[in-house]
């Protein structure tokens, strides 16, 4: 039976074959001669080649309707036509999360990224603290009265929450679904107790970075230059940050942010996305 069926499938091939032929295979080389050995005596270590012979030249590269008709040949062999279909699955969408002290350049590197990269979305916070010059309402921030944040709360409205420097700062969850039901990646940028509520939240399904600059006075040169702290404010900032730099092991990745080097951080952090979307084992959000 096995035979049998062997057979036909064979003489189906073969008929095939007779019908659509193959293109011809190009003739072969001329026949190398045999190689000698040295003796053992002539050489220490054995077996080596007396002379060295050109390797045989590659066959000629099949013209294109050879390649054609072979592709066509070959599909109808196999019985099946060859799919254009992608073979590896698209990328689920995925979750950032950007942490690091204050100043450090958190929004200077998200900025340059979305700049970047268009299919991510970068979840606007809602906070109390009241808004400063330069700063656009729905754009760094949802600027809401502390009675409308502490109202999100009640509703279970966010993912997160926390008082950073004695203002209310949270993520909107709907933000969340509503992009990554799009197929947007989701950035979130969070203080340091904001990434370690999130890693209990999210744990092994987000990533996290912790952005760093090169050294403490950079950071502190930094926050002066930006000008919107006062002397008092810097102080709690800077004692905030040498707390958390301790937390760094906690996270995925660590992406420093050198003076005048925010566009290697910013590539940095794209190829961290671009490793994490090459993952097999990839990481499943849920919220
Ligand atoms: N690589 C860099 N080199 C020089 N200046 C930078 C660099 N990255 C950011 N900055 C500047 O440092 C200042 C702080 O950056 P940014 O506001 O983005 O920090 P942040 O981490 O978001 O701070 P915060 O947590 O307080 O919101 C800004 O003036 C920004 O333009
Ligand atoms: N835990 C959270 N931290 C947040 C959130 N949104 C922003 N932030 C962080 O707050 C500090 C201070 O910000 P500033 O704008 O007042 O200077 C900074 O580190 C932000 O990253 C949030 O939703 N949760």
């Amino acid at each position: 039976m096995l035979l049998s069926r062997r057979f036909s499938s064979a003489l189906a091939r073969s008929a095939f074959l007779a019908r659509c032929p193959l293109p011809p295979r190009p003739a072969p080389a001329s026949r190398a001669p045999p190689r000698r050995l040295m003796s053992s005596s002539s050489s220490s270590s054995g077996w080596h080649h007396s002379s060295r012979l050109p390797p045989p030249p590659p066959p000629p590269p099949p013209s294109f309707s050879d390649k054609d008709q072979l592709f066509r040949g070959l599909e109808a062999a196999l019985g099946t036509t060859f799919s254009s279909e992608p073979l590896a699955p698209p990328p689920e969408p995925m979750i950032l999360v950007v942490s690091g002290p204050s100043g450090v350049g958190k929004d200077a590197v998200i900025k340059r990224l979305q700049e970047e990269r268009e299919e991510i979305h970068f979840v606007v916070t809602a906070t109390s603290r009241a808004i400063r010059p330069g700063e656009v309402d729905g754009k760094d921030y949802h600027f809401v009265t502390k009675e409308a944040f502490l109202t999100m709360i009640e509703r279970e409205e966010l993912l997160e929450y926390a008082l950073v420097y004695g203002e209310y700062k949270g993520i909107p969850k709907q933000q969340i679904r509503d992009y990554m039901a799009k197929g947007h990646d989701i950035v979130l940028r969070v203080d340091i107790q904001g990434a370690a509520t999130l890693k209990e939240i999210l744990g092994e399904s987000a990533i996290f970075i912790f952005l760093v600059a090169e050294s403490e006075e950079a950071l502190v040169k930094r926050l002066i230059h930006r000008k919107t702290e006062t002397t008092d404010m810097l102080l709690v900032r800077i004692a905030t940050a040498r707390e958390e730099v301790r937390r760094m092991k906690y996270f995925d990745y660590i992406v420093v942010n050198a003076e005048g080097k925010l566009e290697d951080a910013v590539k940095q952090v794209e190829s961290i996305i671009d490793a994490e979307k090459a993952k097999v084992q990839k990481r499943n959000v849920r919220i």
